[in-house]
């Protein structure tokens, strides 16, 4: 039994087993039927069709996996060790460009990170600047300043919305005004620190107004400052590791990795908790939270991240595109949290520095033989591993000056040449997404995850709420998974030896959900214009076999349905997320696989493409009634458009052939379909409508 944390299965699992055998019979004798009719008449469309399914049917299988054992945690930080005995943490923000990531706004997660609830002479908070930017020193000098006085607040009353712009806003009313029920000094001392923030963010404001300021410096030297070491509040450092236009940038995980080696000289904390710059910590006891399975005895050993949902402060009520990635932070975390762990998201995710270091939880001194080569050469750093090891305290005598020209060495953009950083170790290189990457080379390693779901958002960012920059995003995973699939690491070579085969199923899903496309234009071209004609691609209603296709398609839409009822949504969430799923699954299997195969070939370079965190009011305001807004996407829209005009055309088409000759038995099943895509498209096409009319 755990100490700290608790373990629920949940419920329905026989019910939900049983209903996969159930399904999996029901594919079956799909595929006899077509596969048996294919031999007796062979036929294009029925050998596409085939295969149509039997990519659904692949696709589907693997998902099972999330399915297989779904479980939920709760933990006990009253019953932790106290404050005393708590291990240092460094917490790494990440942001690159003022642009898309104001700085205000940065300043908001970096604030909320130092406040967080824990031991300040153990925690401390590193902000990475890959841009280079002037404004985003000055604005870690502001925010620092405020939060000395800040902290202290928070602790004083206890308050649990420690990011000061949330707080000050209408969401963090209830809190506000419970504190001024109980104590009368309150008042005044809010209004004084609401005074100082304003300033803070005027001040940052104006000195970002001069474009020199906020524009990103591409050829610069490694810039470390310690902002504050007064011990009231954390340890804050400023990194801008070094940028050469000929020298590869690595991206975030660059970023991840330069902090990983800076921390390692200063404070070397054996646990590390990553941020988007977006994201700011929303509850200030997450980090006792997955202290309670970094300190237990029965999961210390193995776990080397725990993952919280990635949760976002800005959607609407409808959230018409799913913004909230709803199904991937209920359904499947929790479905992998039961086989061996989730993914690694990127954000609000706290990780085991030895994880990180360590080949594996049973290899643990995997650096002491060639170490230069493993870690480059920087022996201070080297050194600073044996406490991670736990074989050494770290010796902190040297002085600040000393250690931050060694921290500028190995911020520099050469350190990691002919080094084991990038590849399999540390933050992973491999793909652009290193959080996808890193987390599941983790897990070939024989590491463990786990994924905690508190009531209390532990972490709220900003999801993209406008259609192109959503769609954006959408390619950028889609292609960087799809290049993982048919890398030297594919979950199909490689993780199949490593990871348990259900654990590795899940994986599999997400490097194939490209295949999707294939499928969709199959089903999204062949009945329709097989309507028009008056072939029928399904059996007749009055034969058996046409059960065997509406269980099928009632058995998938019912699963759908009951796990959004369960994890809280509404009938129109399910809906809604039909019509956004084959959005999603048309636009990044097209867009994302080209791209993938552009950058496999070397025609396109890898870039990581930025997410734009500041969004035009008036896109929002469409977002908030639930109107799709396509404006600047026409391209992305482009196939969908195309397969929305056949299939429109082919549904009235085929409905006046239907009427003159009257072979409804044959052609129902292809009526349904085409009906039920023009009833789920039709907001879609409101939205064409109206984007055409503006243009004009
Ligand atoms: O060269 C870069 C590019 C990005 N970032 C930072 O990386 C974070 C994530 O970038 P964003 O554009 O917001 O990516 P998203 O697609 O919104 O983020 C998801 O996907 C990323 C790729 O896997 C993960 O890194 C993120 O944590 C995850 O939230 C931001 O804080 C950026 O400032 C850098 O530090 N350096
Ligand atoms: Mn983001």
């Amino acid at each position: 039994m755990a100490t700290f944390h608790t373990e629920t299965v949940q419920s329905g699992l026989a019910l939900s087993r049983l209903h996969i055998l159930f399904h999996s019979v029901a594919l079956l004798f799909l595929y006899y039927y077509r596969i048996s009719h294919i031999l007796l008449e062979p036929s294009f469309v029925w050998i596409f069709m085939t295969i149509a399914e039997l990519i659904f049917g692949e696709l589907w299988l693997f998902k099972q996996a999330f399915r297989w054992r779904p479980v939920s945690r709760a933990v006990m930080p009253e019953k932790l060790p106290s404050d005393g005995k708590l291990p240092a943490l460094d917490i790494f923000v990440c942001t690159v460009d003022p642009e898309k990531e104001p700085t205000v706004q940065v300043m908001d997660t970096v604030i909320s990170a130092i406040a967080m609830d824990y031991p300040s002479n153990k925690l401390a908070v590193y902000l990475s600047d890959d841009g280079g930017c002037p404004v985003t020193l000055y604005g870690i000098r502001e925010a620092s300043r405020f939060a000395k006085e800040w902290v202290p607040f928070c602790r004083k009353y206890g308050i649990n919305s420690r990011c000061p712009k949330a707080f000050f806003s209408p969401m963090g009313e209830d809190e506000r005004e419970l504190l001024l029920l109980r104590n009368h000094e309150f008042l005044a001392e809010q209004e004084q620190l609401k005074a100082k923030y304003n300033i803070m963010q005027k001040n940052i404001d104006e000195f970002g107004r001069d474009p020199k300021n906020r524009s990103i410096v591409f050829d610069r030297p490694a810039r470390i400052e310690i902002i504050n070491e007064q011990s009231e509040i954390p340890l804050v450092v400023y990194v801008s590791r070094e940028r050469r236009p000929n020298v590869p940038h690595t991206y975030k995980g660059g970023a991840l990795n330069t902090l990983l080696r800076v921390s390692g000289l200063f404070s070397n904390g054996p646990y590390v908790l990553v941020v988007d710059c977006d994201m700011y910590c929303n509850d200030p006891s997450s980090a006792k939270q997955a202290m309670c399975f970094f300190l237990d005895p029965e999961t210390s050993k193995d776990i080397a991240f725990v993952q919280f949902p990635q949760m976002f402060h800005n959607l609407s009520m409808k959230d018409i595109y799913d913004s909230q990635h709803r199904h991937a932070f209920t359904t499947m975390w929790q479905g992998m949290d039961g086989l061996r762990g989730p993914g690694l998201s990127g954000s609000g995710n706290y990780l085991s520095r030895s994880a990180l270091i360590f080949p594996s939880p049973y290899e643990k001194d995997g650096y002491e033989h060639n170490a230069q080569n493993k870690f480059g050469n920087s022996t201070m750093y080297i050194e600073s591993l044996k406490a991670i090891q736990g074989q050494q305290t770290y010796k902190t005598s040297i002085s600040r000056n000393v250690i931050l020209q060694e921290a500028e060495a190995v911020a520099s953009c050469s350190y990691e040449i002919d080094t084991n950083w990038g590849n399999e170790a540390r933050f992973s290189y491999v793909i652009l997404l290193e959080s996808t990457v890193t987390g599941y080379l983790l897990h070939c390693r024989g590491w463990r995850s786990t994924y905690l779901y508190p009531k209390r958002p532990c972490f709220l960012g900003c999801a993209p709420t406008d259609f192109m920059e959503g769609m954006l995003q959408l390619v950028k995973w889609s292609s960087e998974l799809f290049l993982l699939g048919i890398s030297k690491y594919s979950p199909f070579t490689y993780g199949i030896s490593r990871i348990p085969i259900l654990h590795n199923f899940t994986f599999c899903y997400f490097t194939s959900t490209c295949q999707y496309i294939v499928a969709l234009i199959v089903y999204g071209i062949i009945p329709q214009v097989c309507f028009l004609k008056g072939t029928p691609v399904f059996p007749k209603v009055t034969e058996p076999w046409f059960v065997v296709f509406a269980i099928l398609y009632v058995s998938s839409q019912s699963q759908h349905l009951i796990e959004v009822l369960y994890g809280g949504g509404s009938l129109g969430t399910w809906w809604d997320e039909q019509r956004i799923w084959i959005v999603k699954s048309i636009v990044g299997g097209i867009f994302g696989s080209i791209l993938a195969i552009k950058k496999r070939f070397g025609l396109n370079k890898a870039k990581f493409i930025l997410s734009n965190k500041v969004v035009a009011k008036e896109k929002f305001e469409k977002y908030e009634q639930g109107k799709f807004e396509f404006e600047g996407a026409a391209l992305f829209m482009s196939p969908l458009v195309g397969l929305l005009i056949v299939n429109i055309l082919c549904f009235f088409g085929g409905l006046w052939r239907l009427f003159n000759v009257k072979d409804f038995e044959k052609m129902s099943g292809q009526l349904f379909l085409l009906g039920y895509l023009a009833a789920l498209s039709y907001p879609i096409f409101e939205g064409i409508i109206t984007m055409k009319s503006k243009v004009q």
